[in-house]
């Protein structure tokens, strides 16, 4: 199977998320110590890192639902610890958060599950644009013809895309792929791998999508991060981060079957 490594996007300064000497601790377990990261506008950044190394506390950090106990995180201009809580549910629209595990309701059909966001946070929409929106996101995740089912009666690989259209369908500017590819097989890892790359060229989307799965990380990242002893690690091309013999890279390696 072809794996081709996704180029870095064209010099772009604009930063959509800036972490500056992030810290974060529960009690005496330090998380994140002194972390920087940054999210340049229209790419899609790979988080790596194993279990446990704190990618959901990043998630929560990024969407203001935990405090950092020192550092800047500054997302689309907003300093996230330092805005009201109004602004930071306005903030949270922009942010689209797309969940390990899908999320999608189980007694909802699928067209009821994309308007859910819709009808809860754009009540200025008529029915029409709601149901032009969901025919749109069906159609973007290619699965037009699963309007009527039920959560239940879709595969995995098409629950993900279900969910990745429920996120995208409030037209956010950023995307937060939580394991995208996690449970998946291979030939339907990369159709989500696709995915991820249509949404970026066509929502010009920037994303951080977070994953262990080295398939995903090099089709999806222009630019890779390693989560590793409590900061992001060796940023760069998915190649310059795994040609460079670095002894923290190989243990991704041995987790997966390319090379
Ligand atoms: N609210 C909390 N209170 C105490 N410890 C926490 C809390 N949230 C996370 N942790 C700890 O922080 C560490 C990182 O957790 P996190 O959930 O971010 O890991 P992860 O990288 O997302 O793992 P996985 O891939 O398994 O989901 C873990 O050791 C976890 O136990």
């Amino acid at each position: 199977m072809d794996i081709i490594a996704k180029k870095p996007t064209d010099t772009n300064t604009e930063k959509v998320i800036e972490i500056k000497g992030l810290n974060k601790a529960f009690g005496n377990y330090v998380v994140l110590e002194n972390a920087s990261l940054d999210l340049y506008k229209g790419e899609n950044l790979v988080v790596l890192g194993k279990s446990g190394t704190g990618k959901s506390v990043l998630i929560k950090i990024i969407i203001g639902l935990l405090k950092p106990d020192s550092g800047l995180v500054n997302v689309l201009g907003n300093v996230v610890d330092e805005i009201s809580y109004q602004e930071l549910l306005a903030l949270r629209l922009r942010v689209g958060f797309s969940f390990q595990n899908s999320a999608l309701y189980d007694s909802m059909t699928v067209k009821e599950n994309l308007e859910f966001p819709l009808v809860r946070n754009r009540k200025d929409l008529s029915k029409q644009e709601v149901n032009s929106s969901v025919e749109e996101m069906l159609d973007a995740v290619g699965l037009s013809q699963t309007i009527n089912q039920m959560p239940s009666e879709l595969s995995g690989g098409q629950r993900k895309r279900i969910g990745i259209a429920r996120t995208l369908i409030l037209r956010p500017e950023i995307m937060l792929y939580d394991e995208p590819t996690a449970g998946l097989d291979p030939i339907t890892s990369k159709d989500i791998n696709k995915l991820i790359n249509d949404v970026q060229e066509r929502y010009h989307t920037s994303a951080i999508v977070i994953t262990h799965d080295l398939t995903c990380a090099k089709e999806t990242g222009n630019r890779v991060a390693m989560l590793v002893d409590r900061s992001f690690e060796r940023q760069g091309t998915f190649d310059q981060v795994f040609n460079s013999g670095d002894i923290k890279a190989q243990p991704f390696f041995d987790y997966n079957f390319i090379q």
